[in-house]
C-alpha cells in the first residue's frame, strides 16, 4: 500500500496572503486526515514565506497520522524537528533563493554531513529519509548515510510524463528505486505528482511506501473539492 501525505504548504501560503487565520491549517489538516489521507507534510522554509516555524509546533498536536517535516537541515530546521518529534523527517537540500526544490542530495559528497545528521534524528526516534534525484549512485551513497529511506524527486517524471514521453519519464525511476529496495531502503516520492500521473507512478515503482502530494492537489481542490480530491488519490494508490 502506498501512503497520501498532503503537502498543506499551499494552504498556509493562501493564508499568510492576507494575513488571520483562513484558512485555518489545524482544521484542514484533521480535515484532511478524515477524508482518508495518511498522513501530513509540512516543508517550513527559513524565512516561513508559507508553513511557519510555529504550525510545526501546533500541528504536531493534533495530527493523527504520519507527520512528515521536509526541509534542509539548517540549524534552526535541526533544532524545530528534535522539539517536535515528527513521524518523519525528510531532508532536502533547499538553496535559499529557490522557489521550490530543485534538487535532489549529492549523497556522495555530502555523505559526512547527512551521517551526522541522520544519526541525531535516528537517535531521536524520528524516522529519516532523504531526497535524491532518480540515479543508482545516489541511491547507493544514501544507503551509506544511514537514512532509513529516499524520497525520489519526482520533478522530471512529471516533466516528461505531460510531455507524452510515459516509459522515458519512468525508467531512471525504476532503477533507482530498485536498487534501493535491494539495499533496504524505503521508498518514498514526491514533487509535481498530480492526479493525471501518479497511477502509472505507483504502478510502475514497486514497493512505494509514501507519496507527498501538495502543489498540484490543492489546485485541483479548487475545481474538484478536497475531499474529493484527496479519495482520487487514494483510489489511484490503491
Ligand atoms: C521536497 C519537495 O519536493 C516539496 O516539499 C516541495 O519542495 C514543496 O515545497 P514548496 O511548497 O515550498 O514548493
Ligand atoms: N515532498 C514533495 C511534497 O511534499 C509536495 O511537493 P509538490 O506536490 O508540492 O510538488
Amino acid at each position: 500500500m502506498t501512503k497520501l501525505s498532503v503537502n498543506i504548504n499551499k494552504l498556509a501560503t493562501l493564508r499568510n496572503s492576507r494575513g488571520g487565520n483562513v484558512p485555518n491549517l489545524i482544521t484542514s489538516a484533521k480535515d484532511i486526515e478524515s477524508f482518508g489521507a495518511q498522513g501530513i507534510t509540512i516543508h517550513p522554509r527559513p524565512d516561513e514565506r508559507h508553513i511557519r516555524y510555529q504550525d510545526a509546533r501546533d500541528l504536531k498536536k493534533i495530527v493523527t497520522t504520519e507527520f512528515n517535516i521536509e526541509g534542509n537541515p539548517v540549524p534552526s530546521f535541526i533544532d524545530l524537528v528534535l522539539e517536535v518529534k515528527p513521524t518523519q523527517v525528510t531532508l532536502v537540500p533547499d538553496a535559499e533563493d529557490a522557489i521550490t526544490s530543485n534538487a535532489g542530495w549529492d549523497t556522495i559528497k555530502h555523505k559526512d554531513f547527512l551521517v551526522e545528521v541522520i544519526k541525531t534524528f535516528k537517535e531521536h526516534g524520528i524516522r529519516t529519509s532523504i531526497f535524491v534525484d532518480p540515479s543508482v549512485e545516489m541511491v547507493k551513497g544514501a544507503a551509506k548515510t544511514g537514512t532509513d529511506r529516499i524520497e525520489l524527486y519526482t520533478e522530471s517524471f512529471a516533466h516528461q510524463f505531460a510531455e507524452g514521453h510515459k516509459e522515458k519519464s519512468i525508467a531512471p525511476f525504476a532503477e533507482a528505486a530498485k536498487m534501493a529496495h535491494e539495499l533496504g531502503l524505503g521508498i518514498n516520492a514526491g514533487h509535481d505528482l498530480n492526479l493525471d500521473n501518479i497511477k502509472f507512478f505507483k504502478e510502475n515503482i514497486p514497493h512505494l511506501l509514501e507519496v507527498s502530494i501538495g502543489h498540484a492537489l490543492i489546485c485541483e481542490s479548487i475545481y474538484m473539492g478536497l475531499e474529493n480530491v484527496v479519495n482520487m488519490y487514494l483510489h489511484r494508490l490503491k
